[in-house]
């Protein structure tokens, strides 16, 4: 039996298991099913170091519980940008993601990442219609769809803990109008920012935190007037507070802790059934 080291890391209680690239894991999405599943995290972070450049670089590739692999994910970025941190010393790290290349800075536990500008574009999302979704009722929740790069299907209610999660919004995740699947952020408007509460696509359940649910929780108030185009907001989901800076160019930073849990080793190969 051959086994995978990993270290697993925290952002606001998102959970990852992070795997230096360089071990070589055949089947990736059957090792972080069973890592997933086995550790109850959130995805495992593939991570390809690039030393030689200044600031250096690193592919990140998150691979979710059910196999799939995110285009992005702000929590995820953040663990990722602390891990190159401690391999390398550097503050400064660009994370190549599916998404595009996002800069990271890390200041001991407090990681700031660019999130990039979230697009309401129907293409972008994706989205079917010809037009942006937004305030169209699916499942009797007015929903604003954007791409913080994974698709989310933002909604705002008044009490967003009296809000059946798992109930509520897989008939939203799954709707004929997300041919990609979406996200489901449900946010409520506070005297201090925003309670957020998001169903993952690949996790298939509601997490603690979700960076691109907070992101997407900050562009769509921006884009209704209920904060300024160039805020700093508070997004607060169970799992912690995070910060969401937002600039007129429709550019978003995602800012926030992160935590270094345990180093630990998985088998690599998935079980073969005995005969
Ligand atoms: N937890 C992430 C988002 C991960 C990707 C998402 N589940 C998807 O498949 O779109 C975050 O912190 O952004």
């Amino acid at each position: 039996m051959t086994t995978t080291p990993y270290t697993l890391y925290h952002g606001t209680s998102n959970d990852f298991a992070v795997v230096d690239a360089a071990n070589h894991v055949p089947d990736r999405a059957a090792f972080a099913q069973r890592v997933c599943a086995d550790l109850g995290v959130d995805g495992v972070l593939f991570l390809a170091l690039q030393d030689e450049y200044e600031p250096p670089r690193c592919v990140m590739t998150l691979v979710q519980p059910d196999g799939s692999t995110a285009a992005m994910c702000g929590n995820g970025a953040r663990c990722a940008a602390r891990w190159v941190t401690e391999q390398t010393g550097e503050s400064e790290v660009m994370l190549d993601t599916q998404a595009g290349t996002r800069r990271s800075t890390v200041d001991g536990a407090h990681v700031v990442v660019e999130m990039g500008v979230p697009d309401f574009a129907p293409d972008a999302v994706p989205v079917r219609g010809d037009a942006p979704m937004d305030g169209d009722v699916l499942n009797g929740y007015a929903i604003t769809a954007v791409n913080t790069g994974v698709p989310h299907a933002v909604t705002f209610v008044e009490d967003v803990d009296a809000v059946d999660v798992e109930g509520d919004a897989p008939p939203v995740r799954s709707h004929e109008r997300f041919p990609a699947g979406a996200n489901v952020t449900f946010a409520e408007e506070t005297e201090w920012g925003f309670a957020q509460r998001t169903f993952e696509r690949g996790v298939e359940g509601e997490t603690q935190s979700c960076g691109t649910g907070a992101v997407a929780v900050a562009a769509v108030a921006a884009r209704h007037g209920r904060v300024p185009g160039d805020a700093t907001v508070t997004v607060a989901p169970p799992g912690g507070e995070l910060e969401v800076s937002l600039t007129p160019g429709g550019r978003a930073t995602l800012a926030g802790p992160t935590e270094r849990v345990r180093d630990g080793e998985a088998e690599t190969e998935p079980r073969v059934p005995k005969r």
